[in-house]
């Protein structure tokens, strides 16, 4: 975890920091919590929101701007912005969340993680990786075995576009080979893998990491895989927003959320601190499985941009000592070059 910075100095006490934040009305709603703005507050700091309506050039002033919104309109206003103000931080560049917006892109970044292997305190290594997928651009190749053959049953079928819209979330659990028929491209196959139904998420914010568990969907027996009355495809959506409490059906199929063991937090740290430079971003979470028939192989599943840190705990003071390391990063820097000057003084 990342402490907050000693505030150097040469930082003038009296001044104000501004914030803007450019988010969809959902975001707002969750995101920007009284909680959030007083700790803020109490840093000197000020969240003030974007007006989508008139150019983000005429706005601020800024020493900061984080956003979550998309499409052509919005990115010129940022690339006006910053010719503007070259200083001032964009939190995240547009090119670099692109690459969330699309399952394998998003996931090929792990493949390319170079990590050092880490022993756990039996001395196992945890490795990790992503689940076996191909991409299916048309129908014409859900009905191609070749393309098929490298995968095994059940699979989960995803949207090929991950770009925050409802569609985007809609997937389905695919048992059988006739199941394929009822499913629409541009979409990944990817291999489900039983996880004793948890979830790890694992949220990014700068420097800091924090990892929760969370529900997920149930293990696949071998019975409902081989059982040839089944439909062949489940259908759902966004089941790790579940709540962490358990309905009495959950009770009832023995889900213990409470009892899964958390992965080790130098391995979860090394892989985030990895997909963080990999991936240029400030500003993400990722969702980690721990494979249930090798129990030190984790995979990660998903990546997203700006997720629902009002989940995370703590998130109040996290995102502000985010926020507060940004505006005063010059500071920082400034008081760097100053201690290093003052020590060769001494030495001299
Ligand atoms: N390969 C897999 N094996 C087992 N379970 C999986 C796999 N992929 C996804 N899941 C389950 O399906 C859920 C949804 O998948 P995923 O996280 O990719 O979707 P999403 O809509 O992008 O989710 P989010 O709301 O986190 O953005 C996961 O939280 C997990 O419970
Ligand atoms: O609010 P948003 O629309 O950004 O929803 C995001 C949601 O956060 P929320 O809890 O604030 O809804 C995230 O939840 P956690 O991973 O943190 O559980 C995750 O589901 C993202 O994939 C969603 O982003 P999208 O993929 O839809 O852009
Ligand atoms: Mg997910
Ligand atoms: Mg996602």
């Amino acid at each position: 975890m990342a402490a907050a910075a000693a505030e150097p100095s040469s930082a003038d006490t009296s001044r104000r920091y501004v914030v803007g934040y450019a988010l969809a009305p959902k975001k707002q709603q969750s995101f920007i919590q009284p909680s959030l703005l007083s700790r803020a507050s109490s840093r000197d700091i000020d969240l003030v929101p974007v007006d989508e309506a008139r150019p983000l050039a005429e706005q601020g002033p800024f020493d900061l701007i984080i956003h979550k919104l998309y499409g052509h309109d919005w990115r010129a206003q940022l690339q006006a912005f910053s010719a503007l103000h070259p200083s001032v931080p964009v939190v995240d560049p547009p090119h670099a969340i692109d690459r969330l917006h699309n399952r394998i892109s998003m996931l090929q970044v792990v493949s390319e993680l170079d990590v050092p292997l880490l022993n756990d305190c039996s001395g196992d290594h945890d490795t990790f990786g992503i689940p076996s997928q191909v991409v299916v651009y048309d129908g014409a190749a859900l009905a191609d075995s070749g393309l098929l053959a490298a995968l095994r049953f059940p699979l989960i079928a995803k949207p090929l576009v991950a770009d925050g819209t409802a569609k985007s979330h809609k997937m389905s659990l695919v048992y059988h080979r006739e199941g394929l028929r009822k499913l629409r491209p541009p979409l990944v196959l990817q291999e489900f893998v039983n996880h004793g139904g948890v979830i790890f998420k694992v949220y990014v914010v700068g420097g800091h990491v924090t990892c929760v568990k969370r529900r997920s969907l149930p293990d696949v027996s071998k019975e409902i895989l081989e059982d040839t009355a089944n439909e062949g495809t489940v259908s759902f959506s966004q089941v790790s927003n579940l709540p962490t409490q358990r309905t009495a059906q959950e009770y009832y199929d023995d889900v213990r959320l409470e009892d899964a063991v958390m992965p080790p937090t130098d391995f979860v740290n090394e892989i985030a601190g990895g997909l963080r430079r990999a991936l240029g971003l400030q500003l993400f979470n990722f969702d980690m499985i721990r494979d249930t028939r090798a129990g030190h192989r984790y995979l990660v599943i998903d990546i997203n941009y700006f997720p629902g840190y009002a989940k995370m705990p703590g998130y109040e003071t996290v995102l502000t000592d985010f926020f507060w390391e940004m505006v005063h990063k010059d500071d920082v820097a400034l008081k760097e070059k100053q201690e290093e000057e003052s020590n060769h003084t001494i030495v001299k």
